[in-house]
């Protein structure tokens, strides 16, 4: 399988201060990770990172055209009811964000929004509000913005923590999914350690450095990451 995303000894700082160190690895294409790691481990940073978008990065990061990376951040908070864009308006703006101005819908976009918005069951709410939608289904929505414009990479950042268990496995099925029919690589920030490692082909722990990297069985059984999260209790 090709590399999709290669890190060489990359450090991560914001100033003087050293969130990330000497990260070396690659996700290849058609990769399905779960990103795990305790609270301010550098998990958000690291994506960031790859995205072009956080701190200040010592190394190399190879990615390619960062346009094919879709990114879902944190759902933070509820759009006000009164919010005034609709579904499929929402979802377009996933296709005007790579267009030269001026930009425009052609009949063939809109056909995209359409396709995209059966895909994840959220036809019939096209014409909604967003504001008037639950949380899953802003999730959904957001998700069907994120990936209307067909890219390689999506990446998504704790994106269960608004929704119940079953919204949460209904979630991790959908991006299974995507993973397998489209062939996208997907980097999944989780808490949801236990869950989220039924569904991935790696898991990537992290905790300011690279701490394990390897498939969900060889995490299961590692004994070093047992004794890692066990001193990480006391
Ligand atoms: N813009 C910033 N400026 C300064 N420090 C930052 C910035 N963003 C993050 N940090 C620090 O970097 C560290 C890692 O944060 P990060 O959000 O990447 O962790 P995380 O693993 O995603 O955490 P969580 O699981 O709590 O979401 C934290 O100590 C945080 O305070």
């Amino acid at each position: 399988m090709k590399n999709i995303i290669q890190l060489n000894e990359v450090d991560v700082y914001f100033k003087e201060y050293k969130v990330l160190s000497d990260l070396t690895f690659n996700i290849e294409e058609g990769d399905y990770i779960g990103i795990i790691g305790p609270n301010g481990s550098g998990k958000t940073t690291l994506v960031r990172s790859i995205l072009g978008l956080g701190g200040e990065v010592r190394g190399e990061i190879v990615v390619g055209d960062r346009r094919n990376i879709a990114y879902l951040p944190q759902l933070t908070g509820s759009k006000s009811k009164f919010f005034p864009a609709k579904v499929r308006e929402i979802v377009a703006t996933g296709l005007l964000k790579n267009k030269s101005f001026p930009k425009f819908m052609t009949r063939r976009d809109h056909e995209k929004v359409d396709e995209v918005l059966k895909e994840l069951q959220m036809y019939d709410k096209r014409d909604s509000l967003i504001g008037e939608l639950s949380g899953g289904q802003k999730q959904r929505v957001l998700l069907a913005r994120a990936i209307v414009s067909e890219p390689k990479i999506l990446i998504l950042d704790e994106p269960t923590s608004a929704l119940d268990p079953k919204l949460r496995d209904k979630l991790y099925k959908l991006i299974s999914e995507l993973n397998r029919n489209k062939g996208l690589t997907v980097l999944f920030i989780s808490h949801d350690v236990g869950t989220i490692e039924k569904y991935v082909d790696k898991v990537m722990y992290l905790d300011k450095k690279l701490v394990f990297y390897g498939t969900p069985l060889e995490f299961e059984r590692s004994e070093e990451i047992k004794k890692y999260t066990g001193s990480l209790k006391h």
